[in-house]
């Protein structure tokens, strides 16, 4: 079984070879349809189409990738080619909600003084949207879900449309995968007319995909101060993203909301064992993510505690610096643990 693996897949080599000798690693601008060719299976990240320009005339039988998101695979080609597909659903909810956490804790630091009793409008309640309802709770946030898909599949869902968060939420957030069509299609859902609904000036925070907001009228609002603020880590045609939109946001940083060492390894740990599943190969791979060299963090309470072990401002600043780095900044990330990495001393 020969697999072509894209090169920024990390805590993968050790492991890989328990499932076969033959491995190829390349760059994501390499995979070509010449180089995937003659791969059995492809293991990819978002940066890598798996469309029919890609696999066309190819002997690929299965593609994972080590991202939740899935909206860089023609799911519809890989179906009518019987190409088998898997991510990785829930990988790095955990990072994301670190990075919420972190904002949040921003957000109390430089506008709200306390986030306690305001109002938070969660689009998507998935493996991320779900974590971030229970860390609202932690904040005193009250939470106003908005899920149509799993409002029409559970009746005790508790559904409220995205007019209502419009109107009603103080922060909206956005944990939605990327679609074009179906009932509920997600791309532009964040356009004029959800701009215009709002009513309170909210904070509008996305670390999805950056085609599920309208970047021009995300802009107009933020000028019109209708959006008090925005959080955004993705962006539409990244990484050629917008200069102007990440001028004005408090927080633009370069899909990295997921980058957590821990994500990162369950990522790839989950697009091996989907191989080992599809081959019936009997092997269970685990992989740890490295320790970091200090695991004591001293702090005067546990939101110190919790920006020093990770803070957005950094990733920000970073790309705020130099806009022509987004693509650098994310293959060269640093070592970010979650906080279940460290002990968390208080001293008052
Ligand atoms: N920035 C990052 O680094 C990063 C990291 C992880 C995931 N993501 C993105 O976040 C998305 C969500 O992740 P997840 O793990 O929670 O996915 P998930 O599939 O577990 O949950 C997505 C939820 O969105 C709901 N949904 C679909 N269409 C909707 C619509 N029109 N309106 C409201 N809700 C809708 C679905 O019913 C589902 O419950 C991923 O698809 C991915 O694109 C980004
Ligand atoms: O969908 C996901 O899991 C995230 O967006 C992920 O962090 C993307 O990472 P990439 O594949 O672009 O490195």
């Amino acid at each position: 079984m020969k697999i072509l693996v894209d090169n920024k897949i990390p805590y993968i080599h050790d492991a890989i070879c328990l499932l076969t000798d033959d491995v190829v690693y390349l760059p994501a601008t390499e995979f070509t349809s010449s180089n995937v060719k003659d791969a059995d299976v492809l293991i990819v990240r978002t940066r890598i189409k798996c469309n029919k320009e890609l696999l066309e005339g190819s002997k690929v039988k299965f593609i994972a990738t080590a991202t939740i998101g899935f909206d860089h695979i023609d799911t519809e080609y890989c179906k009518e080619k019987g190409i088998v597909w898997k991510n990785a659903p829930g990988c790095n909810a955990n990072s994301v909600r670190q990075y919420i956490q972190s904002s949040f804790i921003l957000l109390e630091k430089e506008y709200f003084g306390s986030l306690k009793g305001l109002t938070l409008g969660i689009v998507g309640v998935g493996h991320v949207g779900s974590k971030i309802a229970e860390l609202a709770e932690e904040f005193g946030l009250n939470v106003l879900l908005n899920d149509p898909l799993r409002c029409d599949n559970e009746k005790d869902f508790d559904h409220h449309q995205l007019i209502e968060l419009a109107e009603l939420a103080d922060i909206i957030t956005f944990h939605v995968p990327l679609s074009r069509e179906g009932k509920y299609p997600t791309y532009h859902l964040g356009n004029d007319f959800f701009f215009r609904s709002l009513k309170k000036k909210p904070i509008i925070i996305n670390s999805s995909r950056g085609e599920v907001i309208d970047t021009s009228s995300l802009k107009k609002y933020l000028d019109c101060h209708v959006v008090s603020q925005a959080i955004i880590d993705v962006w539409e045609n990244e990484p050629h993203i917008d200069f102007d939109l990440l001028e004005k946001v408090f927080l633009g940083t370069p899909h990295i909301a997921g980058y957590s060492a821990d994500g990162k390894a369950k990522a790839t740990e989950m697009s091996l064992n989907a191989i080992s599943d599809y081959y019936k190969l009997d092997v269970n791979i685990k992989i740890e993510p490295p320790t970091p060299s200090d695991t004591q963090i001293i702090a005067k309470d546990k939101k110190e505690a919790l920006l020093k072990i990770y803070d957005p401002r950094i990733d920000s600043h970073n790309l705020k610096s130099d806009i022509t780095q987004f693509e650098y900044l994310r293959s060269h990330y640093g070592l970010r643990r979650e906080p279940s990495a460290f002990t968390i001393d208080i001293q008052k």
